[in-house]
């Protein structure tokens, strides 16, 4: 049975429909991310699901369990990470997972979340005067303090710089270590690839595609770009750009100076052929790279809209 069932989902504010029709199902354990443009619906949906906000049609079922039966098992079982607000400023880390904590009949260990989310050397700091990363982290540790089975993780990373990007992927996959269900929304596909064991892409309050990362960059297409700068110069670039168009299963050619650039569905079929042109015209390669596609690409290709941070 899946940990969360979402079927039919739909919200509208007043002439504005946020949500058209979102079903999905999730299983224990996953980490499952919902990708989509500003204004798509991700905030909207989680807040269903979060009990925050009544839906105007479709069901939402945690562990079995539904929002009009259960809900004071429900908050049990899930996990919310507050909004910055939420949190107090004046209080140090470790007094806010007190005090968070209080609120739960069987409350995780302070010091184990607190190992969690790596701030033990800054359990005594004032929240006003963390960085945005450790404020971050707190946020989550927050949202699991009540030991729940599943956590709602809503762009827990925007605006952070990488390395406190990576510290908040790093307890994400504590998380899923510890057979913990993830349910995520980003703005960053990088994190989405890394993270997810599925990902959904939402536009326009529906669901465009929802699968594997490798099987959503599968599906889209085999072919991929190969790139070969030429340390001969332009000349030798021009003479390889014929000779790769003529290659069994190049699709497209581009030459810029001595960077040459081949579309293949058969790309390493056409690296041996363009080596074999090198070799025998004695023509010295300085780079070569496949370009292998990721989830930017998928995104584009689902919703017909640029991606942007
Ligand atoms: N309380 C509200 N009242 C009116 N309109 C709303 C309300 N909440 C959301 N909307 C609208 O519903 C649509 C979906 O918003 P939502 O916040 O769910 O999108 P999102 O995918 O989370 O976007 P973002 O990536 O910008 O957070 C938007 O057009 C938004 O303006």
């Amino acid at each position: 049975m899946p940990v969360l069932n979402v079927q039919g989902l739909r919200k509208t504010f007043g002439p504005v429909t946020a949500v058209e029709e979102i079903s999905f199902a999730v299983e224990a354990g996953e980490v499952f991310t919902i990708i989509g443009p500003n204004g798509a619906g991700k905030t909207t949906t989680l807040e269903m699901i979060e009990g925050l906000l009544p839906p105007d049609a479709g069901t939402i079922t945690v562990d079995g369990l539904t929002w009009a039966k259960n809900e004071e098992e429900i908050k049990i079982k899930i996990g919310v990470q507050p909004q910055s607000g939420a949190m107090f400023d004046l209080l140090t880390v470790e007094e806010n997972l007190d005090l968070f904590a209080s609120f739960y009949p069987k409350p995780k260990a302070i010091a184990e979340v607190l190992e969690m989310i790596n701030l033990t050397d800054h359990r005594a700091k004032h929240v006003k005067s963390l960085s945005g990363g450790q404020r971050q982290r707190l946020a989550i540790g927050l949202a699991m303090i009540s030991d729940p089975q599943i956590i709602f993780l809503d762009e827990p990373t925007t605006g952070l710089d990488p390395q406190a990007r990576r510290n908040i992927w790093d307890i994400v996959l504590k998380l899923k270590a510890l057979g913990k269900t993830t349910i995520l929304t980003t703005h960053y596909m990088e994190e989405a690839e890394k993270l997810s064991d599925r990902v959904c892409i939402v536009d326009q309050g529906r669901i465009v595609t929802l699968d594997t990362p490798a099987a959503l960059i599968d599906r889209l297409t085999k072919e991929r770009e190969l790139r070969v700068s030429f340390l001969d110069g332009e000349a030798a670039a021009i003479e390889g750009e014929k000779v790769a168009a003529q290659l069994p299963g190049v699709t497209k050619t581009a030459r810029e100076g001595a960077f040459l650039q081949v579309w293949s569905v058969k790309p390493e079929e056409s690296l041996y052929g363009l080596f074999g042109f090198t070799k025998e015209r004695g023509f010295r390669v300085e780079q070569v790279s496949i370009r292998e596609l990721s989830l930017e690409d998928v995104f584009i290709a689902f919703t017909g809209k640029e991606w942007r941070d």
